[in-house]
C-alpha cells in the first residue's frame, strides 16, 4: 500500500478555516472518511490528488508533495466524483476508457487490451459502443471508474460515489470498490458502505474527531449527531 501523508495540513478557503490541523498517515487498504455536511471531507480527500492544495502544512503521497508536484501525484491516485457525467469526456463507453490512456503512450495492441480487461472487469462489454451519456446513473458510474482505473493508480479516492444511484445501483458500485486491489479512500454518508473497511475518520467542523475501527467511528459520530 501506499503511505498518504498529512502533516499538519490546513486549508482556508476564502479567508475561511476549511480544515484544520490534520495530520494522518494512511496505509490500510480501504478507508472511510464519514462527517457532516460541509464537515470538510471532499476538500480533505481532495488534497490526496492536489485538487485542492493545503495552505499550511503539507500533504504527500508515497513522499511526493501534493502542492509541488500535483501532476506526479495524479500519475499515483485517481479521483471519482459523485457525478459521473463531469468525468464522462467521449462519445462512446469505449473511447470514454480509452481517452484516459492516451497520455501513457502505450503500443496500441496493449492499450485495447487493457481497456477491453477493464470494460469486461466493470460488465461494459456488452455495453462498449453505446453513447455514453445514455447510460443509467449506475452504469455512468462504473464507467467513471473503468475510465480511473484503466490507468492503474495505486490508490483511487472516491467521493460519495454512490449518492446518486438506487439502492441496488449503490450496492453494485461498493461492491466493485470493495474488490479493487488498489488502495481506497472513500468519502459517504452511507454508512453501511464502510462495515468491512480497514479504518474510518470522523471529520467535524475541519478536524478529525474520531478515527479507528469502522463500528468504533460510526459509533462515535452516530452519537455526536444525535
Ligand atoms: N471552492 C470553495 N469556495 C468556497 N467555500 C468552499 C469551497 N469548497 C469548500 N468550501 C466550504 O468549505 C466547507 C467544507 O466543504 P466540503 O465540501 O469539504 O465539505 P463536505 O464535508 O465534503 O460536505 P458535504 O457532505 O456537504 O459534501 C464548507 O463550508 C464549504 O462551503
Amino acid at each position: 500500500m501506499s503511505i498518504i501523508e498529512f502533516d499538519r495540513a490546513g486549508c482556508e478557503i476564502g479567508g475561511t478555516p476549511v480544515l484544520r490541523d490534520i495530520t494522518l498517515t494512511l496505509t490500510e487498504r480501504r478507508i472511510g472518511i464519514i462527517g457532516a455536511n460541509g464537515s470538510g471531507k471532499s476538500t480533505l480527500v481532495r488534497m490526496i490528488n492536489g485538487l485542492v492544495a493545503p495552505t499550511t502544512g503539507t500533504v504527500t503521497v508515497d513522499g511526493i508533495d501534493v502542492a509541488r508536484k500535483a501532476r506526479e501525484v495524479r500519475r499515483l491516485v485517481g479521483f471519482v466524483f459523485t457525478n459521473p457525467d463531469t468525468q464522462i469526456v467521449m462519445p462512446t463507453v469505449r473511447e470514454d476508457v480509452a481517452f484516459t490512456l492516451r497520455r501513457h503512450r502505450l503500443p496500441a495492441a496493449e492499450a485495447a487490451a487493457r481497456v477491453d480487461e477493464t470494460l469486461e472487469r466493470f460488465g461494459l462489454t456488452d455495453l462498449a459502443d453505446r453513447p455514453a451519456h445514455r447510460l443509467s446513473g449506475g452504469q455512468k458510474q462504473l464507467l467513471a471508474l473503468a475510465a480511473v482505473l484503466v490507468a492503474r493508480p495505486a490508490i483511487l479516492v472516491a467521493d460519495e460515489p454512490t449518492t446518486l444511484l438506487d439502492a441496488r445501483n449503490a450496492r453494485l458500485v461498493s461492491e466493485h470498490l470493495e474488490r479493487l486491489d488498489q488502495q481506497i479512500v472513500v468519502v459517504s454518508h452511507q454508512l453501511d458502505l464502510f462495515e468491512r473497511y480497514d479504518r474510518v475518520i470522523v471529520i467535524d467542523d475541519g478536524r478529525i474527531a474520531a478515527d479507528g475501527e469502522p463500528a468504533a467511528a460510526i459509533d462515535a459520530y452516530r452519537a455526536a449527531i444525535g
